[in-house]
């Protein structure tokens, strides 16, 4: 699913997202990059309708009725909500909502599980640990397949192997559905390793826009600049 944003202004207190143009090619892994505050969130959670915005058009596939592709949007959110009930119940539960058969149901969950082989799916959810949470948050969004996944900074709790094996697992959904993912995250590394676009935002604007290749080799804006500079060195 393609994106394309217009005139998008969302206030709180002060403008926390202000965006003239974006344009998001549909079938592309887009990271979203910043510091904190910068409005990465905020843009996801505008594109995810959740809490409406104040100036703008958003089309999604040219179509700007939200309504009419509410069901092609999974998100996981920066703290995700888990449900007082079965990690198996927390990851299925939008394919219960969409009354699926139990062998489909079944099926999906053991492709997707084969990522991170979570051996606890009849533990109560609410006792995992952040990164175990956070597998089964990503799981139920996957899970779903559908066009467009916004993931808010879904491996920030992740060990190092579950960081990777959520970069596979999203790789291989881009490239067997063409899924648009836009996954906002604080590891330049990350982003390096699968996004075929990087953004990087600034006080609510988009400073940066440009391939893996080119946001990384002849990064433009200054402070893009010295943060790559700095991320090389590990400083
Ligand atoms: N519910 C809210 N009420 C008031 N201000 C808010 C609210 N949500 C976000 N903001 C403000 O909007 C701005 C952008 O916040 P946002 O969460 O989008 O940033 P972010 O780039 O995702 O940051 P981080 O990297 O810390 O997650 C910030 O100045 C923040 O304080």
């Amino acid at each position: 699913m393609n994106i394309l944003i217009k005139g998008l202004v969302k206030e709180y207190e002060k403008v926390a997202l202000s965006i003239d143009e974006l344009f998001i090619e549909g079938g592309k892994i887009v990271a979203l990059l910043g510091l904190n505050g910068s409005g990465k969130t905020t843009l996801l959670e505008c594109i995810a309708n959740f809490k409406g915005y104040d100036k703008g058009i958003i089309y999604y596939d040219g179509e700007e009725d939200f309504e009419r592709v509410r069901n092609k949007i999974s998100i996981m959110q920066q703290r995700p909500y888990i449900f007082n009930m079965p990690v198996k119940e927390n990851i299925i539960l939008g394919l219960r909502y969409q009354r699926l058969d139990t062998k489909i149901i079944e099926e999906r969950l053991k492709k997707y599980n084969s990522y991170y082989n979570l051996n606890f799916l009849d533990k109560n959810a609410k006792k995992l640990s952040g990164g175990e949470a956070a597998k089964v948050a990503l799981l139920r969004a996957v899970i779903l397949e559908r066009p467009l996944l916004l993931l808010d900074e879904p491996t920030a709790n992740m060990d190092i192997e579950g960081t990777l094996m959520t970069e596979k697992l999203l790789k291989d959904i881009n490239k067997e559905f063409g899924t648009t993912i836009l996954i906002v995250t604080h590891d330049i590394f990350q982003a390096e390793r699968i996004a075929d676009i990087v953004i990087f935002m600034d006080k609510g604007k988009i400073i940066e826009m440009n391939t893996n290749e080119e946001f990384f080799n002849n990064p433009k804006n200054p402070l893009v600049k010295k943060i790559l500079k700095r991320g090389e060195v590990n400083d």
